[in-house]
């Protein structure tokens, strides 16, 4: 890896023409052409901020197509139409511009079909859906980055979402995580972020140099999971954390909370893949994001409703009356977590983990987050448990 790099992208000052980056060619023919696979409130926020650079690098096509999953607005028009016309989607990101070579299109083959550089960022439940339409539709020559926090667990155990779409498709899969709220990134505020590779560095340059921004800087580490897993954990602590903002809890619980949950984050991910590096969680996809999430993330938002409403309302009702479409991750993951915990016999190891998911299926109620339970003294095993895997 470059040392610039590792360093961190550099700011790069706005620019009319394009830039002679490292991986410019000379020839349309040769210019990357970019799709992003999804158009939520992160997917169009990322979109943004990757149209803002295809038109300033010489390397990639301006245009950056957008799938969109197509759905019928109050106004009985279409969201891809809307968006395509005043250039903003109204509905995931409203009062935000888009940049005018963002295409939107409803329809996923003919968004993918000239790609050579595939964005997936769609909430991670309809992942395997999205690839299964999508197998023998791509490019030969694809790489993939996904922006998706989230895991599948399936019979041979528990399958991130960067591994489902690398098996699925056949390409190479890149993360990027990290302390990335959309709505501050789409108001250009600054915030950083972490791209994880396998083992072709300049790939990861090349998607950094995609994202990056004066007020979007990208590192990239060589820990795919070790990225993706600190994005996926996290929204588990994030729910542990609304709990205790519908408690009323206090700042110090919360600490605890996100104190103990980082433990267990790194204790699960270092028992799943032996190669992650502790230093990843001091980059952004790490401590940061699990800062922000528990302080202004959509999961602690509804959770801390759960919580206010005794933990009587299930999420799904909350989450349909609260986010108006966009959906949460944390309740389907905390689920994946105890499903691999139960199976792997890991359950007492990680308190935090498993008292989220019996809350969330009404099992315990919010105040078991700090409470020892009868059937295990959960908070007191931490010391010597998940902890001797950090
Ligand atoms: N919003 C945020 O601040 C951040 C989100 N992320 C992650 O990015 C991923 C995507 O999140 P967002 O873009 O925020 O999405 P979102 O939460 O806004 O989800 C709504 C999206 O799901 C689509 N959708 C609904 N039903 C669908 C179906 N059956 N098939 C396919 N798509 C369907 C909607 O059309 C819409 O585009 C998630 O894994 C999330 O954790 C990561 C960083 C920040
Ligand atoms: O991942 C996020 C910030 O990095 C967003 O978290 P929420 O889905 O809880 O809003």
């Amino acid at each position: 890896m470059s040392p610039a790099m590792e360093a961190k992208a550099q700011p790069q000052e706005e620019a009319a023409a394009p830039l002679n980056d490292d991986f410019s060619n000379d020839t349309v023919a040769h210019k990357s052409r970019v799709t992003v696979v999804g158009s939520g409130n992160w997917g169009s926020v990322a979109a943004k901020l990757i149209a803002s650079n295809t038109l300033r690098l010489g390397s990639f096509h301006d245009e950056v197509r957008m799938w969109v999953y197509e759905e019928t607005l109050s106004s009985g028009e279409k969201l891809t139409d809307v968006i395509n016309s005043i250039n903003e989607n109204v509905k995931y990101l409203p009062g935000i511009k888009l940049g005018k070579n963002v295409v939107a299109d409803p329809d996923l083959e003919n968004a993918v079909k000239d790609a050579n550089m595939l964005v997936f960022v769609t909430p991670h439940q309809f992942m395997e859906g999205i690839c299964k339409k999508l197998v023998g539709k791509i490019k030969g020559d694809v790489e993939a980055i996904s922006l998706i926090k989230g895991m599948e667990v399936k019979m041979e155990g528990p399958c991130m979402i960067s591994s489902l779409i690398s098996q699925q498709l056949g390409i190479n899969c890149c993360v990027l995580m990290g302390a990335n709220i959309a709505n501050e990134i789409a108001v250009e505020k600054f915030s950083e972020a972490t791209v994880g590779y396998r083992e072709n560095s300049q790939i990861a340059e090349k998607w950094v140099q995609l994202f990056s921004t004066p007020y979007f800087l990208v590192t990239a580490v060589q820990d795919v999971e070790g990225v993706e897993l600190c994005g996926t954990l996290k929204n588990v602590v994030a729910l542990a954390a609304g709990f205790v903002d519908g408690l009323e809890m206090g700042n110090n619980t919360k600490a605890a909370i996100m104190r103990i949950g980082l433990r267990e984050m790194k204790a699960f991910s270092k028992l799943l893949f032996s190669s992650v590096k502790d230093t990843t969680f001091f980059e952004s996809c790490g401590v940061a994001d699990l800062i922000t999430t528990c302080l202004g993330g959509r999961n602690r938002k509804v959770a801390e409703a759960f919580a206010k409403n005794g933990g009587k309302r299930s999420f799904d009702e909350l989450e349909a009356e609260m986010l108006q479409g966009q959906k949460l991750q944390g309740v389907s993951t905390a689920r994946e977590v105890y499903e691999v915990l139960s199976y792997r016999g890991w359950l007492d190891w990680f308190p935090l983990f498993a008292t989220v998911h019996e809350i969330c299926i009404f099992h315990l109620p919010p105040s078991a987050i700090v409470e020892h339970s009868e059937r295990t003294p959960r908070f007191s095993l931490l010391d010597g448990s998940a902890a001797q895997y950090c």
